[in-house]
């Protein structure tokens, strides 16, 4: 195994022998419907053309309350910015497991580097792959820490910008809530995040592992940037749908904070990644999110969702991961 390796098998091993599995999600990618996402041309939001700008907020509004998932294009992010990002990523992956658990050797929810899932008591809550979860603020002394370019500074500040471009479109169409009012000072640098994750090759024996176990995302909106590997599904009408990558696009997703603050109107959606038996993959999240003392209130009555602090929200996801390993999220505030 190579020396940048998370020891995965080993965990995943022991957790097979248990004897308290519970049922496992079918990971098997075949007999599954492969389609293409909404794809929303942003180019449009800036042609200072009213109506082609109208229809594509139409476009965005559509696919968030129907799909809860979107991919975009034209959305302003140079594709060198997106090839160096990935250099970056690969660049920072490589280095020797110890060296990046060293960085949380607890590999705690705490620290930057998280891989599998410590709280799994099953195969199925066990998750192929590793990550670095970043505080925006935290990103300037991250990547000197890690010796990376600028490149994953800048690409937070337009990822940032586009996401409050698309949350603004979505917040306007909730008629009494708009976003300037209600999250300009709420969702700052300091409380968003940017998520690397590597999944490593799995080996075909591990039939039932994930690459990412099934979620929803602790977040208002999140911009992923994909490789073109593939193994991301979203669940839709009872059924996994793998959403193909397309390279000229970012995937966007509604999570549990937008589904609240919209009283269910645009839907955080499950979605996975599942493993691949031969090539590693890599992407790159950025989840918008507010500060912590940010309560989410439902803008219309009634309210599917209680009122909750996003601290509140938090705990309540640790609790939950901690003594079931799964996120339970927003069921536990239905009213
Ligand atoms: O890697 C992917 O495609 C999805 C990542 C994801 O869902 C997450 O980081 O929350
Ligand atoms: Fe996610």
């Amino acid at each position: 195994m190579e020396e940048y390796e998370p020891p995965l098998s080993q965990v995943f091993r022991n957790l097979s022998q248990r004897k308290t599995q519970i049922e496992e999600e079918p990971t098997d990618v075949f007999g599954l419907q492969c389609c293409q996402l909404p794809l929303v041309d942003l180019g449009r939001l800036s042609s200072g053309h009213p109506v082609w700008r109208k229809e594509c907020e139409k476009e965005i509004i559509e696919a968030a309350k129907e799909w809860g998932f979107f991919q975009v294009v034209n959305h302003g992010i140079c594709k060198e910015m997106l090839v160096n990002l990935q250099q970056e990523q690969v660049k920072l992956f490589r280095q020797p497991f110890h060296q990046k658990a060293n960085q949380n050797p607890s590999n705690s929810p705490s620290g930057f580097y998280r891989w599998g899932n410590l709280a799994a008591t099953s195969r199925a809550q066990f998750s192929w792959s590793e990550a670095f979860h970043i505080p925006v603020s935290s990103v300037s002394d991250f990547r000197t820490l890690n010796h990376l370019s600028s490149t994953v500074e800048e690409y937070t500040e337009v990822v940032s910008k586009l996401t409050t471009k698309i949350a603004e479109i979505l917040a306007d169409n909730m008629g009494i809530c708009s976003y300037k009012t209600f999250l300009e000072d709420k969702v700052v640098p300091s409380s968003c995040y940017l998520r690397m994750n590597r999944y490593p090759p799995c080996p075909k024996s591990y039939s039932k592992a994930c690459g990412l176990v099934s979620h929803t995302d602790t977040s208002y909106l999140t911009v992923l940037h994909q490789d073109k590997i593939g193994g991301l599904q979203l669940m839709k009408d009872g059924a996994w749908i793998c959403v193909n990558p397309n390279p000229d696009a970012l995937v966007v997703n509604i999570g549990d904070l937008f589904e609240a603050w919209s009283n269910g109107l645009y839907k955080s959606v499950r979605h996975r990644v599942v493993a691949n038996g031969e090539f590693e993959r890599f992407s790159v999240a950025y989840f918008s999110c507010p500060t912590r003392d940010t309560v989410v209130s439902s803008c219309s009555q009634p309210s599917i969702y209680r009122d909750f602090s996003f601290e509140e929200f938090k705990q309540q996801i640790q609790l939950d991961v901690k003594s079931t390993g799964n996120k339970i999220g927003l069921p536990r505030f239905l009213r």
